[in-house]
């Protein structure tokens, strides 16, 4: 669902990605550690296709994205789940509206404006669904800013799972957050990507959160220096 073969990107004089080769199949959760500055964020922005790697390739459902822009790159970003910071919610919109706009209309502010004055009966069903899954299904018509901090990763994650995409990425979901609520965020997009058979990345700064992925990978200074399954010593 996901591949990074020989992957190496400066910014300026910096290298930041340093010969990265790994892939994810569907229906696999790979957990990514690394270091503040590591690259982690780098990795899944080429995921996204924001720019292109110096060299090496990147994939994503098969497609190689080097030079893949307009109408084809919305399609492959149409595939990918983005699990957004907490703190990139609307306040002042309700809980299902963050959902709404957050999940269906993110790729064009078009989009996202319809999608919260005038969801689609799938759109609402889907957003509901997903907050229910999360524990907020009877705060739908509150304030963003009335929910706790833990509460409001929550509706980050809703925006993820509402979108039901093939392949997840999820930066620093459980960033900030005490650590039950931590292994709360992460043990529910795991069991929605298990459940779907959907590819899940997450990047965590905690070790221990990766005991419920499938796979680690550890990221240190651009370069891979671990790939091993969960738990393996
Ligand atoms: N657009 C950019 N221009 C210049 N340098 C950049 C740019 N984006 C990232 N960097 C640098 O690349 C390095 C890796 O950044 P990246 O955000 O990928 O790290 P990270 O592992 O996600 O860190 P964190 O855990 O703090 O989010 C950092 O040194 C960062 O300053």
């Amino acid at each position: 669902m996901l591949s990074y073969e020989n992957v190496r990107h400066a910014f300026g004089e910096r290298v930041v990605l340093d010969g990265c080769t790994f892939s994810v199949r569907a229906g696999e959760c790979v957990a990514l550690l690394g270091q503040s500055g590591a690259g982690k964020t780098t990795l899944f922005r080429l995921a996204y296709g924001a720019f292109d790697p110096d060299e090496g390739t990147v994939r994503v459902g098969g497609v190689d994205l080097r030079g893949v822009h307009g109408a084809a790159l919305r399609q492959v970003r149409a595939r990918i789940g983005v699990v957004f910071q907490a703190h990139e919610l609307i306040d002042e919109l309700s809980v299902e509206a963050n959902v709404l706009a957050g999940t269906f209309g993110r790729r064009t502010t078009l989009g996202a404006i319809r999608s919260v004055l005038r969801p689609s009966a799938l759109e609402r069903r889907l957003a509901h669904d997903a907050l229910a899954r999360v524990g907020l299904g009877d705060r739908v018509r509150e304030r963003a800013y009335h929910l706790s901090g833990g509460q409001r990763q929550r509706i980050a994650v809703a925006r993820a799972i509402a979108a039901r995409a093939e392949l997840v990425l999820a930066d620093e979901p459980a960033a900030s957050l005490d650590p039950s609520l931590a292994r709360e965020i992460v043990d529910l997009l795991t069991a929605d990507a298990r459940e779907r058979g959907a590819a899940l990345v997450c990047t965590l700064h905690q070790p221990e959160l990766a005991r419920s992925f499938d796979r680690v990978i550890t990221l240190e200074a651009g370069r891979i220096v671990r790939d091993a399954v969960a738990g393996a010593a």
